[in-house]
């Protein structure tokens, strides 16, 4: 927990005295609201003062061991919640603060969402108050052993009987399997199962079927139901809480209304009837979760950043070659060149997952009045946002594990562990190049729309701006004229629409329109991260043109939203120089600039991830502890491992003893 309690010394204290803001009033600014901050803050203790949510041995704990654990925390969970009443937003807090991926991810994240997004009302009257309550337990069964991208290619068949007025689930090879449903392994009594509909002998396409597929008696498979865990996965601990499983069927039945069947349906005489909605709307479960990832990224981001930048401002090294005290790994420019950008990163994605929850929110209550006309802007934007925040954040995470030099390298740093828990989200619900060719493609289509006059909306909007931002020139003369907001932006959308069309333009070289966009797919990739960074940075200058309150809040806010801007500047210079948006020379006066913020940042780099208000329980790390008081925790923390149980270890009458005397014995000869 924080500092402050009898006997703790803060290491940290001098850099908290730096801080040239007020944290309090930033805490607002990162969660949303004072509310926000404190219903986070009582989650947070609440879970940290539970010896059942104890996590600082998970790393050590055999596979079987760390299952059962995470299905016990996950009932603790839930006795705590019906125990205090809480409501839907403090068990959401709570399930984050547990922090071990479990079934109930997949219960609450995607089982319940697709009942409500595809289940028609008598459908959800009927199934949600079970989930509910937890009589059942479900999880998304959609990918399979030989198709998860390609949805349109599973091969489990679903197929109708109108003499039984049933379905036949069914798994015709092997590859058809289900294989990953985290959830399905050991702990779902139920699964919302994606499936070929075959009615009248003809092939539908994919659509959602709810199947029970464990007794509720004894949670034995019921019958033609084979179910198991996939395997070990990366990492210690980690994601190997979570039971991703198998799942084939041999011909099990199920009634007809277990269909899901708000947007199509199969009446019981076998007739297919699709209502008149876009069938993109099956994949309304994919988009939700992706919301909820990108919000997601700033938190592991922000977990990462915290801990090396606490530790780097503990951590000294070398010193002034007159003598004196070494310096803190912080003061060197190269630590804060690599650190601050992520720091930077976990506020813009944090405010850019803000905006991202009210456009889902908006575009759902359209697709309720039956307006489509948002579906695209929504899956162009959660799969864009998900696919670069996802990999920024595993590499940012990667990044801070080599900032804490040598012992980011320990379990103990929290760090190993938070890498091989997040580093699947760059596959997990859509593969990010995957999704980023889908953002691509819609970027072409509007770019082929624009000589017909059709005014782009929404976050590609700038784009009907084509003909200023395809020759304007950026005005920066000085580094500080890199300060300006319209400066940024301006050259955030001519590289975006530049890159856009000619990319466009290649295409309609190639001999088909198909072989342009295969053979251009990498270009087609950078197309797409270049506007999704425009949004984010637009979203980020939006943030911090807004009403702040606080000492000194905007003014931090405004150097992170700078500093994020450019570092990829920098990072990107070569197509920002290619498409012409800039010259040589104003990059260079960006990396100028890009210096002088981050010297500015760091007095404030301690108070900055302080904002984010996380206890040390859910940091997990000894590096990254409130107080600073690292090598204590470090030392402690060793003598913890099994292998120090003895001070002999187990093998050694086997295959060290034999060893050493016959190297004696050899020695005497
Ligand atoms: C203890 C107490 C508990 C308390 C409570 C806890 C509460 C918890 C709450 C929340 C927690 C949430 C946590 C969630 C946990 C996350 C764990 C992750 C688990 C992982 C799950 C999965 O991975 S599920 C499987 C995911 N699979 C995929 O993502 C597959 C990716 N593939 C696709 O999406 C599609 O195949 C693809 C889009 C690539 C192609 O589709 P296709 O049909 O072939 O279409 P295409 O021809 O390309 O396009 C046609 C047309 O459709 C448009 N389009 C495509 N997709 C969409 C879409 N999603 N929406 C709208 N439109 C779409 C596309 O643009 C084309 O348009 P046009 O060009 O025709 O206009
Ligand atoms: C931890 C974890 C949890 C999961 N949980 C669930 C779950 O609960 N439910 C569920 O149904 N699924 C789940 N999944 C499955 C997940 O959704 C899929 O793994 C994911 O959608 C990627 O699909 P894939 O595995 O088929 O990858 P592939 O598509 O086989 O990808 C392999 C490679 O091919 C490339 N590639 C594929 N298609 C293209 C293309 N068109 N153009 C260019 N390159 C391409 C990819 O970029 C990648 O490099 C989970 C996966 C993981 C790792």
């Amino acid at each position: 927990m924080e500092a402050g309690g009898a006997g703790e010394v803060d290491h940290l204290a001098g850099e908290r005295a730096t801080a040239q803001f007020d944290v309090d009033h930033m805490k607002v600014a990162w969660a949303g609201s004072r509310h926000a901050v404190d219903v986070a803050d009582r989650m947070a203790r609440l879970v940290a003062s539970d010896p059942v949510f104890r996590k600082d041995n998970r790393t050590m704990l055999p596979r079987k061991e760390l299952f059962k654990d995470t299905l016990r925390k996950a009932a603790h969970a839930w006795k705590r919640i019906v125990e205090l009443r809480l409501t839907e937003e403090e068990a959401n807090l709570l399930r984050l603060y547990v922090d071990q991926p479990g079934y109930v991810d997949l219960h609450w994240g995607m089982f319940v969402p697709a009942i409500k997004g595809q289940g028609t009302e008598e459908q959800q009257k009927k199934w949600l108050p079970l989930a509910y309550k937890f009589q059942i337990i479900g999880c998304y069964a959609q990918t399979e052993l030989g198709h998860g991208s390609n949805v349109q290619g599973l091969e489990t068949t679903a197929t109708f009987d109108p003499k039984t007025d049933e379905f036949v689930m069914h798994s015709p090879t092997l590859t058809s399997s289900k294989w990953w449903p985290g959830g399905l392994g050991k702990a779902s009594t139920h699964a919302v199962v994606y499936a070929r509909l075959i009615t009248e002998g003809k092939d539908y396409g994919i659509h959602g079927f709810i199947v029970q597929l464990r007794s509720l008696e004894d949670h034995s498979p019921l019958p033609g139901v084979t179910l198991g865990d996939i395997g070990g996965k990366f990492g210690s601990g980690a994601y190997n809480s979570m039971d991703n499983g198998v799942l084939r069927f041999d011909h099990v039945r199920i009634p007809r209304d277990q269909m899901l069947m708000r947007l199509s349906q199969v009446t019981k005489e076998g007739k297919y009837v699709h209502s008149n909605v876009p069938k993109q709307l099956l994949y309304g479960t994919m988009v939700f979760v992706r919301q909820t990832i990108v919000a997601d990224a700033s938190k592991a981001l922000s977990r990462a950043t915290c801990i090396a930048v606490r530790y780097s401002a503990m951590r000294k090294q070398f010193g002034p070659q007159t003598g004196g005290p070494e310096t803190q790994v912080l003061n060197y420019k190269t630590q804060q060149s690599r650190l601050f950008p992520l720091l930077a990163s976990a506020y813009a994605f944090r405010f850019v997952g803000e905006w991202l929850k009210w456009l889902y929110t908006d575009v759902t209550h359209k697709l309720e009045a039956k307006d489509f006309s948002t579906l695209q802007e929504a899956h162009a934007c959660t799969a864009g946002l998900k696919a670069v925040t996802t990999s920024a954040t595993a590499d940012g995470i990667e990044e801070c594990r080599k900032l804490c030099g040598g012992h980011g390298y320990l379990n103990s740093s929290g760090l190993p562990e938070l890498f091989a828990t997040y580093v699947p989200a760059c596959t997990y619900e859509g593969d990010n190049v995957v999704l980023l060719l889908q953002v691509a493609r819609i970027l072409m289509k509007t770019v082929s729309q624009l000589a017909s006059g059709k005014q782009p909306v929404g976050t590609m909007a700038y784009m009907g701006n084509v003909q200023y931002l395809m020759q304007c020139k950026c005005g920066v003369n000085t580094a500080e004229d890199w300060l300006s907001p319209a400066a940024i932006r301006e050259v955030f959308e001519a590289r975006a629409l530049r890159m856009a069309v000619n990319c466009a333009q290649n295409i309609n070289r190639a001999p088909s329109q198909e072989e342009g966009l295969y053979e251009l797919s990498p270009d087609l990739l950078e197309v797409a991260v270049a506007h999704i960074q425009l949004i984010i940075v637009t979203k980020f200058i939006e943030k911090v043109e807004q009403d702040i309150p606080g000492e000194g809040v905007k003014e931090q806010l405004r150097n992170l939203c700078n500093v994020y801007a450019l570092y990829l500047v920098h990072k990107h210079l070569g197509d920002f120089l290619s498409t012409g948006c800039m010259t040589a020379r104003q990059g260079a006066l960006a990396n100028q600039q890009l210096g002088k913020l981050y010297a500015q940042l760091r007095p404030n780099a301690v108070a900055l991830v302080d904002a984010f208000n996380y206890t040390d329980h859910y940091l997990g790390s000894v590096l990254g502890r409130y107080d600073g008081n690292v090598y204590p925790a470090l030392y402690d923390e060793a003598w913890k491992d099994p292998l120090n149980d003895s001070p002999v270890p187990d093998g050694y009458r086997e295959h060290l003893r034999p060893l050493l005397k016959q190297q004696l014995k050899l020695s005497r000869l």
